[in-house]
């Protein structure tokens, strides 16, 4: 295999995607910032979850609120369901693995929280559970997705989907879009200057 035309093509390829998302993606991204500036003022918190890289950038994420990010600043309230070994082996060998998040959701979850599903299926089923979880407890449930939103779609609002059908090059726009999202919401909430 040529390598270094391997490296370019995958370059390539992510390149395309993001200039697709950058054209489509602004105005979900606009309101998830809004509906998570007014869930912070609140008294609120993000919860993130998902499965495999998804649980990684869920922890990635909420820890980017809650020590920093580019720059010192107050912490921001957020968490990973994705951390807690405990709780996911319990749940998992209890309810069953599609119960992961929803549970955790159920006990922590409050109403002026903001629960975001990472999914790039957008057909996890304990994605999707947890998202019903939020709904029926009056969080805002958002998601990330990819490949046309899956079962997301009418249950996410507001809702990521990356023009995409790969997980790999779905969760790149997902770490990118997060890390926006942080930054957004610290500039909106007075905690950092805008660029
Ligand atoms: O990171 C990757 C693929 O890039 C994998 O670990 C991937 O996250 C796992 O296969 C997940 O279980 C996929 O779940 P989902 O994105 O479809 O919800
Ligand atoms: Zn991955």
């Amino acid at each position: 295999m040529n390598l270094g035309a391997f490296f370019e093509s995958e370059f390539d390829e992510h390149l395309r995607v993001a200039a697709d998302a950058r054209k489509m993606l602004s105005a979900p991204f606009s309101e998830l910032t809004e509906r998570c500036v007014a869930a912070i003022r609140n008294g609120g918190k993000l919860l993130f979850f998902g499965n495999g890289g998804s649980a990684a950038d869920a922890q990635h994420l909420a820890t980017e609120f809650t020590i920093r990010y580019v720059k010192d600043r107050p912490a921001i309230a957020a968490i990973a369901l994705t951390t807690d070994s405990s709780a996911l082996t319990a749940a998992g060998n209890d309810l069953g693995f599609d119960q992961l998040f929803a549970r955790q959701i159920e006990a922590l979850g409050k109403p002026e929280d903001v629960a975001i599903g990472i999914s790039t299926s957008g057909t996890s089923p304990n994605v999707i559970e947890g998202l019903k979880a939020a709904r029926r407890l009056g969080l805002v449930a958002a998601g990330f997705a990819g490949r046309g939103g899956g079962d997301m779609v009418g249950l996410a609002d507001p809702l990521i989907v990356v023009p995409h059908d790969a997980s790999n090059r779905i969760q790149e726009m997902h770490i990118t879009i997060g890390h926006s999202l942080c930054g957004a919401i610290e500039i909106e909430l007075g905690l950092a200057e805008a660029k």
